[in-house]
């Protein structure tokens, strides 16, 4: 069985409805155990940063499909969800990253894990932390990447509790 971290998110129309619907085609899948999922966060757009905050989290989860293979049903899911690719970084209703899998480290055209730009992103590294604190890159701890970011950057990250905000 693989170990394997997912990062979702969305900024558009029911954003809770789309990470529930998200978190269950991933349940039903018949090769995939959800073991953990962090808290979920409201978060300032993070690369483009002119289009309405977002709501991230991630999983933990155990499969065995191959991380090729994982790719595939997480864009399957996007599909299902209606996620359009029209601007880099840009709106939509879910985006699934493969963030871990296991430790390998693969640098492919179409697959790159660890995800590439997650020790830039707090909208990443905080709900990982929730998960699994050890988790490590170039042997640096996500705890350590988070701690190297502004405070300006952790505090676009808040924890989401309805229509409340409280601050993590
Ligand atoms: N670890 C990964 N997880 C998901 N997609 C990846 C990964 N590595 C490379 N990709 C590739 O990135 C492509 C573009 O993905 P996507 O449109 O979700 O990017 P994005 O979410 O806008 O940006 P970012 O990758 O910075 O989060 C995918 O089609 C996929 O082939
Ligand atoms: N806060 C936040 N910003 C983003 C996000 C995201 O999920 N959350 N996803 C992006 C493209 O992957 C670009 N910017």
């Amino acid at each position: 069985m693989n170990k394997v971290y997912l990062g979702l998110g969305t900024n558009m129309g029911d954003r809770l409805n789309y990470l529930d619907s998200a978190c269950e085609l991933i349940q039903n899948n018949s090769k995939i155990k959800v073991l953990k999922k962090s808290k979920i966060y409201e978060t300032k757009a993070w690369g483009y940063t002119d289009q309405a905050d977002f709501l991230n989290m991630c999983l933990e989860i155990e499969t065995s499909l191959n991380e090729y293979d994982l790719l595939e049903f997480c864009h399957e899911v996007e599909q299902k969800l209606n996620r359009e690719r029209i601007i880099r970084w840009g709106p939509r209703t879910i985006d699934i990253d493969i963030l871990f899998f296991n430790d390998i480290i693969l640098k492919d055209e179409n697959l790159y894990i660890p995800h590439p730009r997650i020790s830039e992103r707090a909208f990443v590294l905080i709900p990982l932390m929730d998960l699994n604190k050890k988790l490590k890159i170039k042997n640096k701890t996500i705890e350590e990447y988070l701690n190297s970011l502004t405070c300006e950057e952790r505090e676009q990250v808040k924890e989401y509790v309805g229509d409340e905000e409280k601050f993590v």
